[in-house]
């Protein structure tokens, strides 16, 4: 599944925060967006998650306009890991991953058989099946993440979108959570703020600026120093990690 958003323009009180960004991502490809805070990335990414309703612009999911479809339609084919996770009345996990299933299912519908077995599974991906009986805020900032991305795997999306996934996680669990989402090979669009990491895992970055795409290519093309320098404010120089071979990061002094 494609994602095309084309022309997109936020704004909040007469502030423009998004503005006329157009960006791609082609079926199963992995797609970073980075820039510093406050660049418009949430805003950007919520506006295509149909959260905010954006000034003008267009985003497709293949063929589907995402901000002319119900809700549920285009839950049926994207799945949202966002940023903030905190839940006004509490659930136990196995409760959380099973709303996964909503999309799919008629009014009146209770969860089947194969429902539990796909919620079961996407609790062992995120090594939380011992957590199954818990509540959910009782649980860790890190723990939470993981089952906010199994009920999005529960979901089984045709398309994904991120936002800092990463956030609360330490680096065992940054890494298996970039991993299982890269392994589900559909097309991902995710905000990422570690450089190294977005090397790594994305195919192709969309650098913002102020609401803006300040630059888009293959990682090793466009994170150069010079990039990093004016986009980030921040002095470094780029280097091949001698044991990985992959893209490094080595930060100076903020100018
Ligand atoms: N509902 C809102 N009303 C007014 N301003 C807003 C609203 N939401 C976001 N903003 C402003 O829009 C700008 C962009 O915010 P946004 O959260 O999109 O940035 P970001 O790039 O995701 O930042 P970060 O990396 O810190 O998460 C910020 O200046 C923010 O204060």
């Amino acid at each position: 599944m494609n994602l095309n958003v084309e022309h997109l323009a936020v704004s909040f009180s007469n502030v423009n925060i998004v503005k006329d960004v157009s960006l791609k991502v082609r079926n199963k490809q992995f797609v970073g967006l980075i820039g510093p805070n406050g660049c418009g990335k949430s805003t950007l990414l919520k506006s295509i998650y149909k959260v905010i309703k954006p000034k003008h612009g267009d985003v497709f999911l293949s063929d589907l306009d995402v901000i002319k479809a119900s809700p549920k339609v285009v839950a049926q084919k994207l799945g949202v890991v966002g940023q903030f996770n905190e839940l006004s009345f509490d659930f136990k996990v196995r409760e959380m991953v099973a709303m996964g299933r909503t999309p799919h299912k008629g009014m009146l519908e209770t969860d089947n058989k194969q429902d539990q077995d796909i919620v079961t599974g996407a609790l062992r991906k995120v090594n939380l099946e011992g957590h199954a009986e818990r509540s959910y805020n009782s649980l860790s900032g890190g723990e939470k993440q993981r089952v906010i991305l199994a009920r999005v795997l529960a979901q089984q999306p045709e398309f994904m979108i991120l936002d800092e996934p990463t956030n609360h996680l330490d680096i065992k669990f940054q890494l298996q959570i970039l991993n299982i989402v890269k392994k589900l090979d559909i097309g991902i669009l995710a905000a990422l703020h570690d450089l190294t990491l977005a090397a790594e895992y994305c195919d192709y970055l969309y650098v913002m600026k102020q609401g803006q795409v300040a630059a888009s290519g293959k990682p090793e093309d466009i994170l150069t120093k010079e990039l990093i320098g004016q986009v980030f404010d921040v002095a470094c120089e780029t280097y091949r990690n001698p044991v990985t071979g992959a893209l490094g990061f080595a930060y100076l002094e903020t100018r």
